[in-house]
């Protein structure tokens, strides 16, 4: 079919939107390229579900989303059937794979699932080394996708279609994306940054274990198998200048693997920044505010690093605090 019948050049994109959608590459299907420069932090397009519903991704149905469209205007019945599969060449077998393929889940409660279908920003392909984020829950009504570092004009716009992915090796992640992703975190498989990048990425669960005490519960996905290592963190026992470096090294890590967006920076920098100044120690405080003071990741955790291992009097206080969020008792 020629690229200038394809039934995704009859999707509605807004006027204003810098981006085109194209053929992207011959396993790829189609993606979103950009049409002129768009900078860091750009909102890039913010889409309303043209319909929700409410159940866990596996539990959808044909029948559910069949009835979603009985009850939705024209305009949403001919975009869904504008969809075609991965190749972007056939319709999908069945409403429910068109559905999965083309949806997020929306709102924030994981008591009360729901997936709402979203045409434009399905059309986006996924990246590991990312250009472009949706942080779901900035605004689970129109989640919005935005520009995480500068895009030229003609790039692909890519995001990451899941948020561990940044803790997980390339063939973790190919085998729950159930395709192989080409960029260079992933491709040539045994490259130099491949390999670096696998690494990294497994320092990083090791890192968000010691700090959250979480990975994931599965045992193939331990970095830390230390017996009395993981007892003290899931006693909340770790020192706080312990998990001030941690956290300062997660930022390094990410950053050399080029992944330390404004959301990562977001919601990392303030429990550094808290975890510093809950140092009590005069000594470690005074450390602590130096190494906060410095201007890169890399500046503040090569400071950082005379604190690792020293007990302080704040140490209690995060523990309690630890304890407290993550519902230890
Ligand atoms: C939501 S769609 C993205 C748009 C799709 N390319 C299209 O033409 O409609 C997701 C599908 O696109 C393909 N895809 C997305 N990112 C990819 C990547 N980095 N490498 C290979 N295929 C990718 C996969 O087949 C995936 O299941």
């Amino acid at each position: 079919m020629p690229s200038q019948q394809h039934p995704y050049q009859t999707l509605p994109i807004p006027n204003d939107a810098p981006f085109t959608l194209k053929p992207s590459g011959p396993s790829k299907g189609w993606g979103a390229f950009a049409t002129r420069r768009i900078s860091r932090g750009t909102v890039i397009l913010r889409e309303r579900p043209l319909f929700a519903i409410p159940k866990h991704h596996t539990a959808i149905t044909s029948s559910d989303v069949l009835s979603a469209l009985r009850t939705s205007s024209p305009t949403t019945q001919r975009q869904f059937q504008a969809l075609r599969d991965h190749h972007a060449t056939l319709p999908f077998p069945n409403p429910a794979k068109a559905f999965a393929e083309n949806s997020f889940a929306i709102g924030t409660d994981t008591h009360s699932p729901a997936h709402g279908f979203f045409p434009l920003l399905s059309r986006f392909n996924h990246a590991c080394l990312p250009n472009a984020a949706v942080p779901l829950l900035k605004d689970a009504d129109a989640p919005a996708l935005y520009a995480t570092r500068d895009i030229a004009a003609g790039e692909e716009i890519a995001f990451s279609y899941d948020p561990r992915f940044e803790s997980r090796t390339a063939r973790e992640r190919h085998a729950s994306l159930g395709f192989a992703c080409g960029c260079r975190a992933c491709h040539p498989p045994g490259s130099r940054f491949q390999r670096a990048s696998d690494l990294r990425r497994r320092l990083i669960r090791g890192l968000q274990f010691m700090v959250s005490g979480d990975d994931d519960g599965e045992e193939r996905f331990h970095v830390i198998a230390e017996p009395e290592v993981r007892k003290q963190v899931a006693e909340c026992r770790t020192p706080l200048s312990v998990l001030l470096v941690c956290n300062l090294l997660t930022q390094c890590l990410m950053e050399a693997e080029g992944i330390l967006d404004d959301f990562e920076i977001g919601r990392l920098q303030p429990g550094a920044t808290a975890m510093a100044k809950m140092l009590r120690r005069p000594e470690n405080a005074r450390i602590a505010r130096f190494a906060m003071a410095q201007r890169t990741p890399n500046e503040r955790l090569r400071v950082a690093f005379a604190l690792y291992g020293r007990a302080d009097e704040g140490d209690e206080e995060m523990a309690y605090t630890l304890r407290h969020i993550q519902g230890v008792s």
